[in-house]
């Protein structure tokens, strides 16, 4: 007999008396609604399904929620819940019905029907989703929807003054209610057909009868179940059979009931062999390493199984080898998928375990455990979480015995380079480990140059290149890249140079490495450093050459960041020399080299380009040239009604051009930014230090400048005629430095942000700070690397503002952590702006066409407190003039970011980098991480400011011209970023 889960169900679904969960079909079904007297709807999918009988009476609660993982349904608040609870009783305690809709009703009105039934029955999730999927076998959840509903049911049973039911067997039922009596009979009747049995089919579709099939024959042996026969065999098949209380996925993905264990024949899934297998008291096999895999999908069935394997082990007294493997295994699968919480938990739990007196076998659960804590301790490298990863560390040493191994001190220091470059302590490990009589391991060695790179470690690195080599081991390409990576963060071109030859003579006698850093192979990897390392220092032609070398010798097409590197490097001669004609052969030359290039176009972003040209021809047809006001008008016009660019948008620039029209004395005058573009906050800037300075004491005094630091040299060029074209562009011969003013203006500086900084702290030492406000605008993991490398290149003071944009939107948790750090070690005043801004994002579901949403977004500003223009045991002076103020530099370490903050960062950067490929649903992404951040910084007792004096700007006029008004974030209710479809222009300021 065909089960009814497979059968497909269209329209609507009775629940109970008076409600109904359905599709689109039954949300569009007259009929159905008049002869049921459904007077009230549900509409989870607003987008999607309009309110077809609005007109006709029928009252509706819309939600505009996607059918996504990153949507959050059921708030902290309990908004959403309490809402649709109402709702519901209100139509039935009138004897009306209540349709509850998406477009399938299988996922965003079954979250919302769950809700309903766990409230009004004291129902445990378990227990509601079992009786909703008798009554909608197809149910299938969103597995965040699921975990959403756990955690609802942990708040509601904390809430709830009664009992909670969670067994349809418990003892309770003698007392219900009439109706939930009758919904019992109904769940206990449906138990007793065809629902019971689950036929699963056999990938050709015949139908297969289940069975067990135990790998080593029944016979507990160990070897077989962990490598089972055909374990090598491709396409083997799977058979997943259930029997009790498991939730999970069927054969054909559908979510529900799956029995109270899984029992896998696995013989190898996709030709992987299974792992560790946990065999419980009838027979059954869990592949605990498996888990992940099976469970990564839904989180219910994650945190259930745990539960269940958990208890049993426990009942078994955790006594014999594989259990205490499986919990090992079981830690790993949880650490791997980030459950980091429940991780800790398992392995406290088995830390207690093995302490207990009187364990069966106390050394295979401390093998197990060692075991545990080491796997634990490689995903919190992976993970970024270098505070986990040193604790775990800790736990291991304490074990005795060999278990901080060779290994476990190698993931250590990677998660020292992971969660930021962390050397020292990445260096202190090193030392540790020697002292421990371990011999570094080649991923020691490695792990350990990778966090000299960035740092910009160089002697370090030689020092470990050295030792690989006396340890009778070959630096292979990754070693070396990291190290030609070190020597140009230090400057040392030449040594990068001379190292890249090496690896080339290694690359030949076929010693590379099968490594590759940033997606690219490292041999690859070796040039892209070289070539960066001559970007600061200028070395145009070596840079030149190396492109070439780099396409003839080894191969590779140099992308954007290997060409916009070498830009930048004729650009910073040219400046050297401040000869705009060598400045432009060289950009000619690069230009040259990105046409021949096929792969590099592609990586040019011509799509940047494009936009950007596109505006500057905008500009020029509604645009008088030398109207600043106009320019940044048009800007704005062509960014709100044709285009989406991401420039800064008037939103953001009023609290910028308010922060430098109102700041305290001695005022903002210079300005750099991270993040050009096309100049839009650049030419906001210029218009408020106009209004500032200009006209204000004797002409000298009324210079102000900006530096934009743009990477891309296409991009820049078209800003510079856009400011040029505005009548704000620095003089051509105009130099970096701030020493020898000749004009107010702004200055495009072509190349990385950090190369910039480099340049211009370089070009300024000797001198008193001169920034005044630094607004960043650019890639998240550079914001506080950047603060970080003005500030000690002596380029802030005290008082000097810090602004980075995007904090909350796509999010900028880094810049966020740092500001928090800074502002704790006293260095600096933290604050988030909040704002309301408009956006256009392009749709997800129609390539390219564009979605207006109007979304929250936060400035962050830190104030400084201490500048390198102060004495303070922190502070060592570097060199004095004659004639200039003496300089400094700052040698303290910089304040990081929490760990906490990293992981927000990987998700931001997912987020970023796949919308580089394809559609991205940017709404979602912007609830989840709004949700994630907040919660974040609400356990950190911080919140956004929003009576920041930053803020008032268009109450009081203060920023004149095109700004419509900020309107900031004062319902969270609005948070759930309803869609602006269909407003029209001009209600919401951009
Ligand atoms: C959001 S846009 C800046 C918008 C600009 N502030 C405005 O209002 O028009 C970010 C820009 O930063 C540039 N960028 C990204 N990473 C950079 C880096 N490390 N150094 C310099 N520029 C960078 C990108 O090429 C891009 O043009």
């Amino acid at each position: 007999m065909a089960s009814l889960a497979n059968c497909e169900i269209l329209g609507a679904v009775k629940i109970k008396d008076g409600l109904f969960v359905g599709d689109e079909l039954a949300a569009q079904d007259l009929e159905f609604v008049v002869a049921n007297k459904v007077t009230r709807v549900i509409n989870c999918s607003g987008r999607q399904v309009p309110n077809h009988w609005e007109t006709i009476g029928v009252a509706y609660l819309t939600y505009y929620w996607l059918d996504a993982d990153s949507q959050i349904i059921l708030d902290q608040r309990e908004v959403v819940a309490n809402e649709t609870f109402h709702f519901i009783e209100q139509a039935l305690e009138a004897a009306e019905s209540v349709l509850i809709h998406s477009v399938r009703g299988q996922s965003r009105s079954c979250c919302v029907l769950a809700a309903y039934m766990m409230k009004k029955y004291s129902w445990g999730l378990r227990k509601t989703m079992e009786f909703l999927s008798s009554r909608r076998p197809d149910l299938e959840l969103k597995p965040s929807f699921l975990q959403q509903l756990l955690s609802f049911e942990r708040r509601v049973m904390q809430q709830s003054k009664q009992p909670f039911s969670l067994d349809w067997n418990d003892n309770n039922f003698r007392g219900l209610e009439c109706e939930e009596l009758l919904l019992r009979n109904t769940y206990m009747n449906s138990q007793m057909g065809p629902l019971a049995e689950i036929q699963l089919e056999a990938p050709n579709g015949a139908s297969k009868p289940t069975r067990l099939a135990w790998n080593d024959g029944g016979v507990d042996d160990r070897l077989r179940l962990e490598k089972p026969a055909g374990a090598a065999e491709t396409n083997t098949v799977v058979t997943q059979m259930v029997a009790g209380e498991v939730w999970d996925r069927d054969a054909e993905g559908r979510f529900g009931p799956r029995g109270r264990w899984w029992f896998h024949d696995v013989s190898g899934i996709h030709g992987r062999p299974g792992g560790w297998y946990f065999r419980d008291g009838q027979g059954g096999v869990q592949a605990a390493e498996e888990w992940q895999e099976q469970v990564e999908e839904s989180t219910y069935a994650y945190v259930l199984a745990l539960e269940e394997l958990l208890s049993k082990m426990r009942g078994r007294g955790l006594g014999s080898p594989p259990c205490g493997e499986a919990f090992a295994a079981a830690i790993g699968s949880t650490c791997g998928s980030g459950r980091w919480a429940v991780a800790l938990s398992l392995l406290a739990d088995l830390e207690s375990q093995a302490a207990g007196v009187g364990a069966s076998d106390p050394e295979s659960l401390a093998q197990a455990l060692a075991k545990a804590l080491a796997k634990a301790l490689a995903c919190a490298a992976q993970g970024r979480r270098q505070d986990v990863a040193l604790g775990l560390l800790e736990r291991l040493r304490q074990l005795g015995r060999g278990a901080a191994s060779a290994q476990a001190y190698a993931d250590s220091i990677e998660a020292c380079g992971r969660a930021g470059g962390r050397w020292e302590e990445a260096l202190a490990l090193m030392s540790r480990m020697r002292a421990e009589g371990l011999e570094p391991t080649e991923d020691a060695y490695l792990a350990m140059l990778s966090c000299c790179g960035p740092q910009g470690r160089w002697r370090e690195a030689l020092q470990i290149l050295f030792e690989i080599r006396r340890s009778g081991g070959h630096p292979r390409n990754f070693a070396f890249a990291r190290a030609i990576e070190a020597c140009g963060v230090a400057g040392q071109w030449e040594i990068s140079l001379r190292l890249l030859s090496q690896a080339q003579g290694l690359t030949a006698a076929g010693r590379g490495s099968s490594f590759s850093i940033k997606g690219r192979s490292c041999s690859r990897a070796c040039f892209s450093m070289a070539i960066l390392a001559c970007e600061v220092p200028g070395r145009w032609e070596q840079a030149l050459r190396l492109l070439q070398d780099m396409k003839s010798s080894g191969g590779f097409e140099p992308a954007l960041s290997e060409v916009g590197a070498a830009f930048a490097a004729c650009e910073a001669a040219g400046a050297d020399l401040a000869a705009d004609a060598l400045a432009e052969r060289a950009a000619e030359a690069a230009a040259r080299f990105s046409r021949s290039a096929g792969q590099a176009e592609a990586n040019w972003r011509l799509y940047d380009v494009k936009k950007a040209s596109q505006l500057w021809e905008y500009i020029q047809r509604n645009a008088e040239p030398g109207d600043l006001d106009g320019v940044i008008a048009a800007v704005e016009e062509h960014f709100s009604k044709v285009k989406w660019t991401k420039v800064t948008g008037s939103a953001r620039c009023a609290v910028l051009e308010r922060i430098v029209a109102e700041s305290d004395l001695p005022g903002v005058r210079r300005v750099l930014e991270c993040g050009g573009f096309v100049g839009h906050s650049a030419l906001c800037f210029a218009r408020a230090l106009r209004r500032r300075w200009e006209g204000v004491g004797h002409h000298e005094k009324n210079e102000w400048r900006v530096w934009s630091l743009e990477q891309h040299p296409l991009v820049a060029r078209v800003a510079r005629q856009i400011l040029k074209y505005a009548g704000v562009l620095a003089p051509s011969k105009f130099r970096a430095a701030a020493d020898n003013l000749v004009g107010s203006g702004v200055q495009v500086i072509v190349g990385r942000s950090e190369a910039g900084i480099k340049v211009l702290a370089r070009q300024h030492a000797g001198l008193v700070p001169t920034i005044d406000l630094m607004y960043l605008d650019h890639a998240q993991w550079r914001y506080h690397l950047d603060v970080e490398l003005a500030r000690s290149g002596g380029l802030l003071r005290r008082g000097s503002i810090v602004v980075g944009n995007n904090c909350l939107f796509p999010g900028r948790p880094l810049f966020i952590g740092y500001g928090l750090a800074s502002s704790r070690a006293g260095l600096c005043h933290f604050e988030l702006v909040p704002l309301r801004v408009e956006d256009l994002v392009e749709d997800y579901r129609e390539e390219r066409s564009q979605l207006r949403v109007q979304l929250e977004d936060w400035l962050g500003v830190c104030i400084l407190s201490k500048g390198c223009d102060e004495e303070d045991g922190q502070i060592e002076a570097t060199t004095t003039t004659k004639t200039k103020p003496k300089a400094t530099t700052i040698t303290t370490a910089a304040p990081r970011p929490a760990p906490e903050f990293w992981g927000l960062a990987e998700e931001v950067q997912r987020v970023q980098r796949s919308s580089q490929s394809g559609p991205v649903d940017w709404e979602a992404h912007a609830a989840r991480i709004r949700t994630s951040l907040g919660t974040l910084l609400q356990s950190l007792g911080v919140e956004p400011n929003k009576s920041s004096r930053w803020l008032q700007c268009a109450e009081k006029g203060g920023c004149s011209g095109v700004h419509s008004q900020v309107d900031y974030a004062k319902d969270m209710r609005q948070e759930q970023f309803e869609l602006l479809l269909g407003m029209e222009d001009g209600l919401f300021m951009t």
